[in-house]
């Protein structure tokens, strides 16, 4: 049995990780840490990471960026695993994740479902092909009107994901309107839409002469994070110090 630490336990996706853990006997929340205190869960819930001494094998995080620090933080002092999922992470964070990794096992990934990262898989591949036959690359996302960052985590890890493939040589362009040039060749562009209560969808474009190729993935509901991050919990339950992402967890 996995014993999990819910941080962000009483927003949108700590709700949904809620339900999905209490129809599942291999996993259960012993604690939750939320500043808002609006909801009743069926564990104890703590303002912040410091008044929780609940014994715990993993944490897993879906807050806001504002938040993260201090439970890396948190982590890195108790030993406890951690599996970030919350996006629109600074540089600076970004090292501090890295260095805590170091301590404690770690896994971070802007989008826990499989269709993404098999997406991120086949972008990989599309692209050394297209690339050298003159290809454009463009990234649409579309969200929900209540999400705070732009562009969405998942629209930089599959640009990434593309640039990695290119030795990193490519720039992201996220907005066009500011100067009047053609599009220079050796660019990513990455577009936000923002809208209703859209969950989460991802367009990358491969524009050639006279072709287009698409690949797309549409998240029908939260659940596909969730699964996917109690997953990832489970994975990292003894799981030595290191920094791991969820190809860690498929093999395409
Ligand atoms: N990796 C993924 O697959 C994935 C999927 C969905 C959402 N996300 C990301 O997860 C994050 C949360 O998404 P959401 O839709 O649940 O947002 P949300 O706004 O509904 O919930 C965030 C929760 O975090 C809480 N919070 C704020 N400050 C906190 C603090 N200091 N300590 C603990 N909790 C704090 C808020 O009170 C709120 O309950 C976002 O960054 C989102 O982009 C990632
Ligand atoms: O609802 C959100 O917010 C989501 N954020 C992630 C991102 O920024 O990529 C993943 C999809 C849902």
């Amino acid at each position: 049995m996995t014993r999990i630490i819910m941080h962000g336990c009483n927003g949108k996706m700590g709700q949904v990780i809620s339900s999905l853990v209490a129809e599942n006997d291999q996993v259960t929340i012993v604690a939750g840490i939320d500043p808002y205190m609006g909801i009743e869960n069926p564990y104890p819930v703590f303002e912040t990471p410091e008044q929780c001494h609940v014994k715990a094998d993993v944490i897993i995080d879906f807050s806001n960026a504002n938040a993260v620090d201090a439970i890396l933080d948190y982590s890195a002092k108790t030993s406890i695993p951690i599996v970030v999922c919350t996006t629109g992470l600074s540089e600076d964070q970004v090292a501090h994740l890295k260095a805590i990794s170091e301590k404690v096992a770690v896994l971070f990934s802007a989008n826990m479902s499989l269709g993404i990262n098999l997406l991120i898989s086949l972008a990989q591949k599309a692209t050394k092909i297209l690339t050298d036959a003159n290809f454009d690359i463009e990234i649409i996302e579309k969200h929900h009107n209540q999400k705070v960052d732009a562009p969405s985590g998942t629209a930089l890890a599959i640009a990434d994901g593309i640039n990695y493939t290119l030795d990193h040589t490519y720039n992201y362009k996220y907005d066009r309107s500011a100067e009047r040039i053609k599009r220079p060749k050796k660019e990513i562009g990455i577009h936000a839409i923002r809208g209703g209560t859209i969950v989460g969808e991802h367009d990358v474009i491969f524009a050639g002469e006279d072709e287009i190729i698409e690949i797309n993935h549409k998240a029908m509901s939260k659940r596909i994070f969730a699964v996917g991050a109690v997953n990832a919990a489970r994975f990292l339950d003894g799981k030595p110090a290191g920094l791991y992402n969820m190809g860690d967890l498929m093999t395409f």
